[in-house]
């Protein structure tokens, strides 16, 4: 069984108003096997995020399911929901979204405090996750006094801390200069290898060649996807901007 199964899934978002319907999935289906590290990619608009937040149980599917370790999370409800949602999955955001009245200590810590764990417990926790991703020196300070990268770092931290599942992460690079991407990419690399299953939704195809497969969104649709295999990170580069390229030409001719 793999741990993760998107079956059939569809999403139409309707307007009350104009009474027009938007089809943003078409029939996906996938699967990601613990311990994969895939890369979502496709143009503005092919539906990305929609598929994203379906997957983190913040929006529910018009038709279609999604199973976490055989668990459908439509299944799950109201209070057991945010608990799932904060014990089982991780999330990476582009713009960090790390409470700037909190230090980086607290917000690494904020799903455990959250599910009331006792303080010795979380800080065994915290001690060796952040000395794996280079932060111990900085918990003290705000995110407001560190670098993009720090805060970057720092809210893996807050992704990593609950042993999640699977992390998901949307464009973790996208508001980080090449130097604290390639940092962060490293360490997902790092993580992945320690056998932590991520999925991340990236525009940048540097981000994706990091991966261990990229798969290819279109008009809502898995489109193609393709396996990094024995492949350098740059070979396997080539590979995605080669897809990439066929992909928009077809979008021409259609
Ligand atoms: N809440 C909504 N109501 C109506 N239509 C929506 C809504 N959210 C997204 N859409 C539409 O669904 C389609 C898919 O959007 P989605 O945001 O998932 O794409 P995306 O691939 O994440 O794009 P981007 O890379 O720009 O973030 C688009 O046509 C979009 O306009």
């Amino acid at each position: 069984m793999a741990l993760l199964e998107v079956r059939d899934l569809k999403k139409i978002y309707s307007s009350r108003f104009s009474g027009t319907q938007v089809q943003a999935l078409d029939n996906v289906n996938f699967d990601v096997q613990e311990g994969e590290f895939v890369a979502i990619m496709g143009e503005s608009g092919s539906g990305k995020t929609t598929l994203l937040n379906i997957l983190a149980a913040l929006d529910r599917p018009t038709a279609g399911k999604v199973l976490l370790n055989g668990r459908d999370l439509a299944k799950i409800r109201g209070k057991e929901l945010a608990a799932f949602r904060r014990s089982h999955l991780g999330f990476v955001f582009q713009d960090f979204n790390l409470l700037d009245t909190f230090t980086n200590k607290d917000n690494a810590l904020l799903p455990l405090v959250l599910a009331k764990e006792k303080y010795p417990v979380m800080m065994k926790k915290l001690t060796p996750l952040a000395e794996t991703l280079g932060i111990s020196s900085i918990l003290k300070k705000y995110p407001y006094e560190v670098s993009g990268g720090q805060k970057q770092r720092v809210s893996i931290a807050r992704a990593l801390i609950t042993n999640p599942e699977i992390l998901l992460a949307d464009e973790p690079t996208g508001a980080l200069d090449s130097r604290s991407s390639e940092d962060v990419l490293n360490l997902f690399t790092r993580i992945n290898q320690e056998g932590q299953t991520i999925l991340m939704v990236t525009h940048s195809m540097k981000a994706a060649s990091y991966a261990g497969r990229v798969l290819f969104i279109k008009d809502g649709r898995v489109f193609h996807q393709i396996y990094k295999g024995d492949r350098s990170s740059s070979e396997f580069y080539e590979d995605i901007s080669r897809t990439l390229t066929m992909m928009s030409r077809k979008g021409e001719r259609a």
